[in-house]
């Protein structure tokens, strides 16, 4: 079999993990109606990473939150790994961002009462598990994000750069199947930016996470596996080669 076929082959054996059918968003501007997102229709595979990328304003954010079940769509479906969070109740739909979803913002929204660790740890910990098994898997992710001379330090005595890879730990500490990401970057500068991409780069591709990452820089969204951008509402698949 051909190298083309035998990718082909293996893509469709992956499963697909985040699942958006005829998605539709409308926001009420005054007298106006804002279509933000059209019929949007979006699969993403098991360790496949997508860019998402559009002009300031275009519905990247409104599509995250909708995928991440931080909001609900007006039309359409969302389903992560298989199951169609529209069907839920509130309660399941939390449920399942606790234990399916991680979410990485621009800002690092990190509790300043709190030690980098226990940042990490606080979500495995909602979710029951026993606070050494946390400890043990947060202090592995803030090891794999060169944090672990850190753990201890509250988020103000922490570099804007350390501050973001603690948030980038504590989405991953419930390993998640998805991963989204809102410029997570976008808030560094950018020496300080291509590290941190970096890191969460190879974290997500070891981890094998379907993710979402949205940002503006073409370098960052080249890196990626796919890229689709936002058009008028409309999702479009487009040609890394085709960035500026
Ligand atoms: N709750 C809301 N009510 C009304 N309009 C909204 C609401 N949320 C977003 N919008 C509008 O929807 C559009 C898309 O916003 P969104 O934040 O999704 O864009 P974006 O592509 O993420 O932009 P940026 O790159 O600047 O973050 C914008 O025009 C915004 O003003």
């Amino acid at each position: 079999m051909s190298d083309l076929l035998k990718t082909t082959a293996e893509q469709r054996a992956r499963k697909v993990v985040l699942r958006l059918e005829k998605i539709d968003r409308i926001f009420n501007q005054g007298p106006d109606q804002l279509e933000i997102l059209k019929a949007v229709d979006l699969e993403i595979h098991q360790g496949e990473i997508v860019a998402l990328v559009g002009p300031s304003g275009a519905g990247k954010s409104t599509l995250l939150q909708i995928a991440g079940l931080l909001e609900k769509p007006d039309g359409g479906l969302v389903s992560i790994g298989g199951k169609r969070s529209t069907d839920l109740s509130d309660l399941a739909r939390t449920e399942m961002r606790r234990s399916h979803i991680g979410f990485v913002y621009q800002y690092h929204h990190l509790l300043p009462e709190f030690s980098a660790l226990e940042n990490v740890v606080m979500p495995q910990m909602i979710k029951g598990l026993k606070r050494a098994e946390a400890e043990e898997r947060g202090l592995e992710l803030l090891r794999c994000l060169g944090l672990e001379k850190r753990a201890d330090h509250r988020p103000a005595r922490l570099s804007g750069g350390e501050q973001q890879r603690v948030a980038i730990a504590r989405a991953l500490a419930n390993v998640p199947d998805v991963l989204f990401a809102d410029e997570p970057t976008g808030n560094l500068d950018p020496q300080t930016a291509e590290t941190v991409f970096g890191m969460l780069m190879t974290l997500v591709r070891e981890t094998g996470l379907a993710s979402l990452i949205a940002t503006h820089n073409p370098e960052l969204a080249r890196q990626m596996d796919r890229v689709v951008t936002l058009r008028d509402g409309h999702l479009i698949e487009l040609d890394p080669a085709d960035l500026p």
